[in-house]
């Protein structure tokens, strides 16, 4: 028996079944930004320790990203990368603690006067007492970050007491996946195959 519509009613298909092709494999956001900090690390030329940060607003929009690096102007060549435990030099103008910025530092700084009012932070290393006074003071309300590895020091327990007390509140990220790979190669090997295939079509 055929149903009549009224004007409010809609016609369906209940029987049709909607083909979805979408992966299943996708980047979540948390990943996505994580991996976007790790990425920012990679510019960073910090021997021992390569720092990324990406901010994100409440749109799941990035704002800002940074690493840890030398202020502009002051040159990796005449700048040294070297600290105390290195044995190079006890002079701490040879020093690389005397003059890097730190990723979380340069985030906030690049943001170019975007608000941060109500943002997350995510960091690939816990932010020290400096990143700490900032971020607090730029409005950040959360940070994630990956690795706690100076906990102990007195400037990262300085960092927790003051978001404890400015309410920011702070979650070691874990990730939902063990790699993201970025291949190149892969990128340009399939451009040439698909390339290949056009000219035997043509042929
Ligand atoms: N939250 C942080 C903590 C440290 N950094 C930077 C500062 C240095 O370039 C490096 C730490 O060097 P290390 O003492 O491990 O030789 O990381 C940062 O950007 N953000
Ligand atoms: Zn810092």
């Amino acid at each position: 028996m055929s149903q009549e519509l009224n004007g409010s009613q809609t016609p369906t298909n209940p029987a049709k079944e909607v083909v979805n092709l979408k992966r299943k494999d996708y980047l979540n956001w948390d990943d996505y930004f994580m991996a976007t900090a790790l990425l920012s690390a990679k510019r960073s030329k910090d021997p021992s320790t390569q720092v990324g940060a990406c901010i994100v607003d409440t749109q799941k929009r990035i704002v800002a990203i940074g690493y840890n690096g030398f202020p502009r102007g002051c040159s990796d060549d005449a700048f040294s990368w070297s600290k105390p435990s290195d044995g190079i030099s006890t002079d701490p103008l040879e020093h690389k603690y005397m003059y890097v910025v730190h990723a979380e530092a340069n985030a906030i700084l690049n943001s170019n006067g975007t608000s941060l009012v109500g943002t997350r932070l995510y960091t690939t290393l816990f932010p020290c007492n400096e990143c700490a006074k900032l971020i607090i003071q730029s409005g950040v309300k959360e940070v994630y970050y990956m690795s706690d590895k100076y906990a102990e020091k007195p400037t990262f327990r300085g960092s927790k007491r003051m978001f404890d007390a400015a309410g920011i509140s702070y979650k070691r990220y874990t990730p939902t996946r063990k790699q993201v790979i970025i291949n190149f190669d892969e990128i340009i090997q399939e451009e040439l195959n698909i390339s290949l295939d056009m000219k035997a079509l043509k042929m």
